[in-house]
């Protein structure tokens, strides 16, 4: 996407070298900065510091982070020690862990002394393949916004609600429901978006109105308490999110605070879709409430909020009292009943298993 005019991906390698320079996201929106990752080290602390966030560009950031550990020490014990220790820095994602064992599985069985070349070409060709994937979600996705848009007539854009960035520095490139998006808006079909803040790391307030300001697309900010009321008063008329994991059964984990959303629009009959690709779908796991692991981060994500100061400097205030005991999942599951449909690169699939098999067969 564009930054300025500039074409951007929100990670890079130089083919001539062996580190990364993603860009780091704890800046935006007020300033627009970089950071070279040098080491497997980097690669890990730039994914829990979120940096890089978003479940795509997490597993691209790792196979990275995998590759620049083998590049350092390629034994045997460190193939798996260096999985591990990717694999641990964010638990949420299934992306993460998906991209690393296709990183090992692709490896392992060469000489150590290859094992590096080998990872670095394919972690180039996830991060190839994070884009045409996105491309193909958002081709997609628009069907479902231009059909909206012909049902009411032409007669306005279409309101789409949102949670969270789900958008191009969330993957490599374009982005999952914020490319759903950007397709329907480059396409010539007015929408307009609701982005609801996100709080605690107001991924929405920071990265999405950034995103969809630079791409000129037209938006309102809103509290994530305020998208109920907006569906009860008919402002709504699709909701378009994101995933972390999606279960084989169609249960959906993303930013906490989604399901909340889920629920309003069953009460208020609005179309609920995540948009997703594949590698973000478990394949492995059934109840997504029961089974996946909800990332609990830290207290000062709540207690704190951080901005820009007068003099252009980012500042970090505290909100709460010291000492006030805090909760703060980052995730949390819409179960396949409130799902109306699954977007991805493949089609849009009933929130189920067989919905999900009849666009991966070979899953079955
Ligand atoms: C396109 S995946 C984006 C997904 O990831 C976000 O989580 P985080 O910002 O903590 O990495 C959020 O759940 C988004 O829907």
């Amino acid at each position: 996407m564009k930054v300025d005019g500039v074409s951007y991906r929100s990670i890079w390698r130089d083919p001539s070298e062996t580190t990364v320079t993603v860009v780091d996201q704890t800046l935006l929106p007020h300033r627009f900065d970089t950071l070279k990752l040098m080491n497997v080290a980097d690669a890990i602390d730039a994914i829990k510091r979120m940096v890089v966030r978003g479940a795509p560009l997490i597993g691209v950031t790792g196979a990275y982070g995998y590759a620049m550990a083998l590049r350092d020490d390629p034994s045997d014990a460190n193939v798996d020690a260096a999985f591990d220790a990717i694999n641990a820095a964010r638990p949420t994602a299934v992306n993460l862990r998906w991209a690393l064992e296709i990183l090992r599985r692709e490896i392992r069985d060469l000489a150590p002394d290859d094992r590096a070349v080998a990872a670095y070409v394919v972690a180039d060709r996830l991060r190839a393949e994070d884009i045409e994937t996105n491309g193909a979600i958002a081709e997609q996705g628009a069907r479902l916004v231009r059909e909206i848009y012909e049902a009411n007539g032409r007669s306005r854009p279409v309101n789409i609600l949102t949670h969270c960035n789900t958008g191009w520095i969330a993957c490599v490139d374009w982005g999952t429901a914020l490319g759903v998006i950007y397709r329907a808006h480059d396409d010539g079909i007015p929408v307009h978006v609701w982005v609801d803040e996100t709080r605690p790391r107001n991924q929405g307030a920071s990265l999405t109105t950034w995103e969809l300001g630079s791409h000129g697309v037209p938006h309102t900010l809103i509290v994530d308490n305020a998208g109920g009321h907006l569906m009860q008063h008919g402002q709504v008329d699709i909701c378009l999110v994101g995933a972390d994991r999606v279960t084989a059964s169609g249960d959906a984990c993303n930013k906490i605070g989604t399901y909340l959303k889920a629920l309003a629009a069953k009460d208020n009959h609005v179309p609920f879709y995540v948009v997703l690709p594949g590698s973000t779908i478990d394949w492995n796991m059934e109840d997504g409430v029961a089974e996946i692991e909800i990332e609990e981060r830290a207290s000062d994500e709540v207690t704190h909020i951080s901005g820009v100061a007068g003099d252009g400097s980012i500042v970090k205030v505290r909100l709460a009292p010291k000492g006030t005991k805090v909760g703060n999942p980052a995730f949390d599951v819409t179960p396949a009943r409130l799902v109306t449909g699954l977007v991805t690169e493949r089609g849009v699939a009933e929130a189920s298993r067989a919905g999900l098999l009849g666009l991966y067969p070979e899953k079955a």
